[in-house]
């Protein structure tokens, strides 16, 4: 029987990390994937979206340029967009694998089954290790409801050869409002149906409507407090229904989250303990089976489920394998944005001893661009230190990752203004942020 340091199962951004870092310090490693080498995240995740929300940030720079330099805005070109984007999806499976080859570890594909405590089985062939880390990630839930073979997920949006007319996405967390954005783009008639009046519901919620209304201004129709029911297949559309609610539709979107891959290990033949929400760890993200370690989105923890998270947890445990640290986990401040447009963007504390909340819409940095909104807040502690901040722009991506910094420098003001940022960009408007 083949005998490794560390078999890794699930070869996403989480599980490659660990396997090159556990390799580069010379263990004996090997890496077990079921489908897309590679994972979420390059394959059906953050990096297809990002590709197609290049399309969607063009034609609505455009858009706001209209009468000011451009003429006619014209809809983003869905089938040329999406071969765009296969230039970037289509390799990563066999390059990711190959990367993994050519580091010297082994690559299996197939399906791993515990035997044991020690054991796996995958194809017939048994393999033991000392250690396993298991990285399967998340795949996207369906509503059990009427109809629910209907409902396709992001991975089907994503690789949607003909994007239809009329557009039905049920849920508004991170995957509802950015597939809406990109769809809407292309000149679709885009529903978002959410169950309750909270959407997005980890943000500043006068934040999360602001962006509701800006999406509602380019033709997004939202309805809240719709607690879908039924979908029924009718002349090649769909119907759904809920109380005193129905809707026609070409196709129909389910985004209301995620469950995690811990189904199909045979994990209790391992001791491994799991629940909905991933595989239970404690704070070394070691499970009920002290040889087994889980990172990424498969973490029954409430951390956020994010590439850099995952990638972050791979070093963690590599270090823990290696003997480099015996320190619990402790995760750095978590930047997270939706990537709509205009984009929302959080980092740290949004409750503190002062909230500095400003409308920047009419700041150059946002005026120049003819931008509909911009929005700051930052939150401050009793030093007058930048403890946490909300952004609403087109540049909050770029300015929430400063802030970051900012909150881990402990900057106040007064630091602030001592240090330099390139003008005219939103990092020098800080100074007068806070
Ligand atoms: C539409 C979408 C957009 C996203 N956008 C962003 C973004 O902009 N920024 C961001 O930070 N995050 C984003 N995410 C989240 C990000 O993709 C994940 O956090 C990240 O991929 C998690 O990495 P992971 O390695 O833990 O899991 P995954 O990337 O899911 O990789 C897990 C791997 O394990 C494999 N696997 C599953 N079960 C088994 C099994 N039984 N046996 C063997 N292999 C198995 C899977 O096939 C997969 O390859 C997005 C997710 C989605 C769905
Ligand atoms: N930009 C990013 O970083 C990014 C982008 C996409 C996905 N992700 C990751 O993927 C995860 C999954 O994204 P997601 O949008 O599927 O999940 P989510 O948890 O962000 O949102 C799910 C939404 O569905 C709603 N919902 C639940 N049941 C419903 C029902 N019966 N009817 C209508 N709505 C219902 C929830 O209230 C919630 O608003 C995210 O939490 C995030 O970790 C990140």
């Amino acid at each position: 029987m083949e005998k490794f340091d560390t078999i890794i199962i699930g070869a996403g951004p989480a599980g490659l990390a660990a396997a090159y870092n556990l390799k580069g310090n010379g263990q004996n490693v090997a890496v077990i994937e079921n489908n897309l080498w590679g994972g979420t995240c390059p394959n059906r995740g953050c990096d297809p979206k990002k590709v197609l929300l290049s399309g969607v940030e063009a034609r609505d720079r455009m858009a706001q340029l209209q009468n000011k330099g451009f003429d006619n805005v014209p809809f983003v070109n869905w089938e040329q967009l999406e071969t765009f984007k296969e230039k970037f999806t289509k390799p990563v499976s066999t390059g990711s694998r190959k990367g993994i080859v050519d580091a010297g570890i082994t690559a299996i594909d197939g399906q791993p089954k515990f035997t044991s405590e020690d054991t796996l089985v995958v194809n017939g062939i048994e393999y033991q290790a000392d250690k396993f880390i298991i990285a399967t990630g998340q795949r996207p839930s369906y509503l059990d409801i009427v109809g629910k073979e209907h409902l396709l997920s992001s991975t089907d949006f994503l690789s949607l050869k003909k994007m239809p007319e009329d557009i039905t996405i049920i849920g508004a967390g991170y995957i509802a409002f950015e597939l809406a954005t990109i769809a809407n783009a292309t000149g679709a008639k885009v529903h978002i149906i959410h169950h309750n009046d909270r959407p997005l519901k980890e943000f500043d919620q006068e934040y999360a409507m602001e962006l509701v209304k800006q999406l509602e201004n380019k033709g997004i129709d939202f309805n809240f407090n719709v607690d879908t029911q039924s979908i029924t297949a009718q002349d090649g559309k769909y119907l759904l229904k809920a109380d005193n609610f129905e809707l026609t539709t070409d196709l129909v979107i389910g985004a209301t989250g995620r469950i995690a891959n811990v189904d199909f290990l045979d994990l209790e033949k391992a001791n491994v303990q799991y629940n909905r929400h991933g595989v239970v760890v404690n704070d070394h993200l070691q499970s009920t089976n002290e040889n087994v370690y889980a990172i990424g989105d498969v973490v029954s923890t409430k951390q956020p489920k994010l590439t850099p998270v995952g990638g972050f947890e791979a070093g963690y445990v590599s270090d823990i394998l290696l003997g480099k640290t015996d320190k619990k986990l402790e995760l750095p401040l978590i930047p997270t944005v939706v990537y709509g447009s205009p984009k929302l963007a959080k980092v740290g504390e949004q409750t503190g001893d002062k909230i500095v909340e400003q409308d920047v819409t009419s700041w150059f940095t946002y005026s120049h661009t003819n931008e509909p909104v911009a929005k700051v807040k930052i939150v401050l502690n009793d030093k007058k230190q930048i403890i946490g901040a909300t952004l609403l722009s087109n540049e909050a991506d770029s300015l929430i990752n400063l802030l970051t910094l900012a909150i881990k420098q402990k900057m106040s003001h007064e630091d602030v203004v001592k240090e330099i940022f390139a003008y005219p960009t939103a990092a020098s408007d800080l100074e007068y942020l806070i």
